[in-house]
């Protein structure tokens, strides 16, 4: 097997040394140890190193982290070893999307560790790369051939490149040699799948502008003759003045950009303008993206000039746009998963991403995100979709039954064990596992599972044989897991492993905008499953849930909807006692007029017996005994009812 070649950037000696001695002995060849960022491009250069390890002060001005930047360009991995603790420079490290961070000194065990994670998700990544080329070039040949008029082979293309450059507003244009030249065409995302087209007339009709002063605003455009990319502040700094870009920006609340020209043969230069309402949507990243696409989109706008009538080389005033919005025939990905936020549309952009690879997912979020329902959609999205899609949550286990639930075990293999069990691994063979609150797993079973996804297989408690397994990964998890792994509770090996392609769920009180979606969704379910006419909730009271936090996130929301279709006598919502209200009235006695459902009853009587405990749930002097249920039926209550752990609703 050829060895790995590492390049060494460190500019203490004796610690270059033994960094290598250790890495020559693991079995790595180290092309050369470099004690500057000036040696260190040198070597790169003259070494074409696979990996490198990257110390942060180095000899020179220049930092590690000045190199960082350099090395994503051009697609080298690497982590830093770094004696630098101090949180402003970790900050600006991590923005540099390192594969790991070890802190000097270091164990010899870290480093190996750390670099063994570090291959493996660079692989995972360039596979994602790889199919990611592919799939553009197939679509682009697609989008090309198709019978589409030019303004929807053009959005085709946006949306094709939507996963991995995400945006909000999409403008593409030719650069322009006079104001006669005019040329561009806007896309604004409204949903998962559905599209504005802004042209010039909706433009003029949207902004109140006359069609020379558009033109007059393009030509104060900056004109960027490589991809660049501006987040919130240096676009603030970038659109001071007047031009076509800040007047989309302010139009349509935009606060990241990446700019994307692409030289064409015939000598001229078109874009693709970028727009982000996130303020630091785009990174180094996408101009590794840029470079890799450049060629084929210059082959697709190129294709498309020689499209009948496209005005990408007649003038604007030839053609008009009609205002539409586009929305594919076929059923969305996502149908039933509610809302079109920006932050919504993010997570469904990332889902299309991964669904199809093999690659392990982290959900992140708060409980009642909608973090399983993504899992399940991620499932039912990859080449998976006919296999087992296997559950489990962690946190309702009881420790001493996890290595059972996960792994089986044979008949015998402890007191009790009186069958042979399948555990759920085995049962996900060839599908998808999900592993839910994984941060809720104990150590001695984190290095079990850690084991299994290094190795591939699994014993039974008891066996003695070992079991290859097919299986992806998901997990999720609503604890902080960097914490979780600072402060020991978490196995930062397996944080890396799981960590290959993480997803955050947003709160729902950072999508306010969806809360009219998802409360006429649950409403209409809830009214078919009741069999009550309700047809909608009055603005006033859509008004205050936009108010309202949702510490419970859609979970609170989906419970409250179902028990105002309960309670109410009319055909509308016109009143709903938000939980924070209602709180404060089952504390004292309920009015009289009032009717309590089971739930709210249900919900008053937990919360009591939680005061009580002081949010205690498990063991002696826990709820849990206090109600006499067994705490995972306890946990599992609260979680319906969106009583948080610490009972605070
Ligand atoms: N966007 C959405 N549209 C419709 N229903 C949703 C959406 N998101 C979540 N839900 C519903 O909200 C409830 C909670 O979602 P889910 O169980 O997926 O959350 P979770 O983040 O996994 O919660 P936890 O961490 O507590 O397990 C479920 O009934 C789910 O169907």
């Amino acid at each position: 097997m050829d060895k790995k070649k590492i390049l060494i950037v460190e500019d203490e000696y004796i610690i270059a040394d033994v960094l290598s001695n250790i890495l020559e002995t693991a079995g790595y060849h180290i092309c050369g140890i470099a004690d500057s960022v000036k040696e260190a491009l040198q070597m790169i250069d003259e070494f074409k190193p696979e990996f490198v390890l990257l110390d942060i002060y180095l000899k020179e001005k220049l930092t590690g982290i000045d190199l960082a930047h350099r090395l994503t360009e051009i697609n080298i991995p690497f982590i830093y070893i770094s004696a630098n603790s101090n949180q402003k420079i970790l900050e600006e490290a991590k923005v540099t999307n390192p594969y790991g961070f070890v802190i000097k000194p270091f164990r010899e065990k870290d480093v190996l560790i750390a670099l063994d994670i570090a291959f493996y998700r660079h692989e995972k990544h360039m596979e994602n790369g790889l199919r990611q080329s592919a799939v553009m070039q197939k679509k682009t040949a697609e989008i090309l051939s198709s019978a589409l008029d030019w303004e929807h082979k053009i959005l085709e293309m946006g949306k094709t490149l939507q996963p991995y450059i995400p945006f909000e507003f999409l403008s593409v244009g030719m650069k322009q040699e006079n104001e006669e030249d005019f040329y561009e065409i806007g896309f604004s995302r409204i949903g998962f799948d559905e599209y504005q087209l802004i042209g010039c007339p909706e433009l003029m009709v949207i902004t109140r502008r006359k069609q020379h002063e558009l033109a007059r605003l393009k030509t104060n455009d900056v004109a960027e003759v490589m991809a660049t990319w501006y987040n919130e502040n240096e676009l603030e700094a970038l659109l001071k003045k007047p031009s076509l870009k800040k007047l989309f920006a302010d139009t349509y609340s935009l606060k990241s950009h990446l700019s994307f020209p692409i030289p064409l043969s015939n000598k001229k230069t078109c874009y693709f303008n970028f727009y982000s309402r996130r303020p630091d949507a785009y990174q180094a990243d996408h101009l590794v993206l840029c470079n890799r696409l450049q060629r084929l989109l210059a082959g697709f706008m190129e294709g498309m000039m020689d499209t009948a009538n496209s005005p990408l080389v007649s003038k604007l005033s030839n053609y008009t746009v009609k205002q539409q919005v586009s929305s594919l025939d076929q059923p969305s990905p996502f149908s039933g998963i509610i809302g079109s936020s920006h932050l919504l549309l993010t997570v469904f952009d990332h889902v299309i991403q991964v669904a199809k690879s093999s690659s392990s997912v982290l959900i992140l979020g708060e409980s009642g995100t909608g973090k399983e329902k993504i899992a399940e959609r991620i499932h039912s999205l990859s080449l998976r979709k006919d296999k087992p899609f296997v559950r489990i949550n962690c946190a309702a286990l009881p420790v001493s039954l996890i290595d059972s639930e996960l792994f089986g075990h044979e008949k015998g293999a402890f007191t009790g064990a009186h069958e042979k069990k399948i555990g759920r691994f085995e049962q996900a063979h060839t599908g998808t596992i999900f592993l839910d609150e994984i941060g809720e797993l104990p150590l001695e079973s984190q290095a079990k599972l850690l084991r299994v996804l290094q190795e591939k297989e699994i014993e039974r408690i008891g066996g003695r044989t070992t079991i290859k397994t097919d299986v992806r990964i998901i997990a999720a998890t609503n604890r902080n897991l960097d914490k979780e792994v600072a402060e020991g509770r978490f196995r930062l090996d397996l944080f890396y492993r799981i960590n290959v392609f993480p997803i955050l769920m947003p709160p729902l009180r950072e999508r306010k905008e969806d809360i009219a979606d998802l409360a006429e969704h649950f409403l209409s379910i809830y009214a078919r499953k009741t069999g009550k006419t309700v047809r909608g909730i009055s603005p006033e009271v859509l008004e205050n849930m936009k108010r309202y936090n949702w510490p419970g996130n859609i979970r609170e929301l989906e419970n409250l909807i179902e028990r105002n279709v309960l309670l109410t006598r009319d055909d509308m919502i016109t009143n709903m006692v938000l939980p924070t209200q209602l709180e404060q009235s089952t504390s004292s006695a309920p009015p009289e007029s009032s009717v309590i459902t089971m739930s709210e009853g249900e919900r008053a009587h937990i919360l009591a017996a939680l005061k009580k405990c002081n949010g205690k749930i498990w063991g002696e002097g826990g709820a849990a005994s206090l109600l006499n249920l067994p705490p995972t039926t306890l946990n599992s209550k609260m979680k319906k009812l969106g009583i948080r752990k610490n009972f605070a609703s």
